[in-house]
């Protein structure tokens, strides 16, 4: 496979009630994710709206001066908050750090402020749409279950159960990547190559273009912005989980050439869906290729390698 799919997700789509068959839907999808890794999905069900005003609330959160958004610098207990311009290095290979700033958030109830006295409508339009992601992605992974032929539908989603409530790290980051600079650091780019590190990545991304996606040639290839279209993705554990079936691509976003695009900010979104802390992740066909660890312990031992 060589081009990434545009799949119509219309059938199990955030808002749609009832039982259907996703036999179909479910080889189409997982014949995707086994073979590039990653797909679109068109009508999932979020509405425009909801994205819209995330995108805007974080331009607005971005576009304030550093010492402002420092107060909210990341807390490394959390993973929550601001993380600043070349702090993330996502490929350790690379010479210098991230060309691009984050603000991380999860639902649950922490001991951590957010800048809603400068950017009032940043929590609420964030946490509607983490809520948003939380829906689509059990749904996807409804999906993923019947495509994988496990026992139940609802196997993944179970694995799933307390996002956004308590014990489990799923995480909703937005991303702002500034204009570029004339002369950039050598070998900097906005994101390093990578996988991503959890079950499954939603993402949204503005207009501007740059993610590329490792296709079955070891070539990348790029991941064009489809309008209405949201961008679905394999982590690394989901990956070990299905003892290798289903593919943790490689991707990363490099500078753009254009000088018109090298002038302008790119903005995206994404969440990064991940068991619960304590879920033993074992082969799910049983193999045994994996050995067993938690979902959180595993976290834990990728993010010491990124920060
Ligand atoms: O900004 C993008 O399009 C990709 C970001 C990404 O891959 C990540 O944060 O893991
Ligand atoms: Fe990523």
């Amino acid at each position: 496979m060589t081009t990434i799919p545009v799949i119509d997700f219309q059938l199990h789509a955030v808002g749609k009630e009832g039982c259907v068959d996703l036999d179909n839907l479910a080889s189409e999808m997982c014949q995707a994710l086994e073979g590039i890794g990653f797909c679109y999905l068109k009508n999932h069900g979020i509405s425009e709206e909801i994205i819209n005003e995330a995108f805007s609330s974080s331009k607005d959160f971005f576009s304030q001066p550093v010492n402002e958004k420092e107060k909210f610098a990341r807390s490394h207990n959390y993973n929550f908050g601001w993380v600043g311009l070349e702090v993330e290095k996502l490929n350790p290979e690379r010479p210098v750090g991230d060309y691009k700033e984050v603000w991380n958030m999860t639902l649950e109830d922490l001991p951590l402020e957010w800048p809603s006295e400068k950017v009032p409508n940043f929590k609420p339009s964030m946490q509607k749409l983490y809520e948003m992601c939380t829906d689509l992605s059990k749904r996807i992974f409804d999906v993923i279950s019947v495509g994988l032929k496990l026992d139940e539908q609802k196997f993944l989603q179970n694995c799933h159960k307390n996002i956004g409530i308590a014990e489990n790290k799923t995480t909703l980051r937005s991303l702002f990547y500034p204009a570029l600079q004339e002369v950039m650091k050598e070998g900097q780019v906005r994101c390093g190559e990578h996988s991503d590190y959890g079950s499954l990545t939603l993402l949204f991304q503005d207009q501007i273009g740059g993610l590329e996606v490792m296709n079955c040639d070891d070539q990348y290839v790029p991941a064009t912005p489809i309008p209405g279209t949201v961008v679905v993705n394999i982590g690394d554990l989901m990956q070990r989980w299905t003892a290798d079936k289903l593919k943790a691509t490689k991707h990363r976003v490099l500078n753009p050439s254009n000088e018109q695009q090298r002038s302008q900010n790119r903005q995206s979104i994404a969440f990064f869906a991940h068991p619960d802390d304590k879920l033993m992740i074992e082969c799910l066909d049983k193999s045994n290729k994996y050995e067993p660890i938690s979902s959180i312990d595993y976290l834990n031992s990728r993010f010491k390698a990124t920060y």
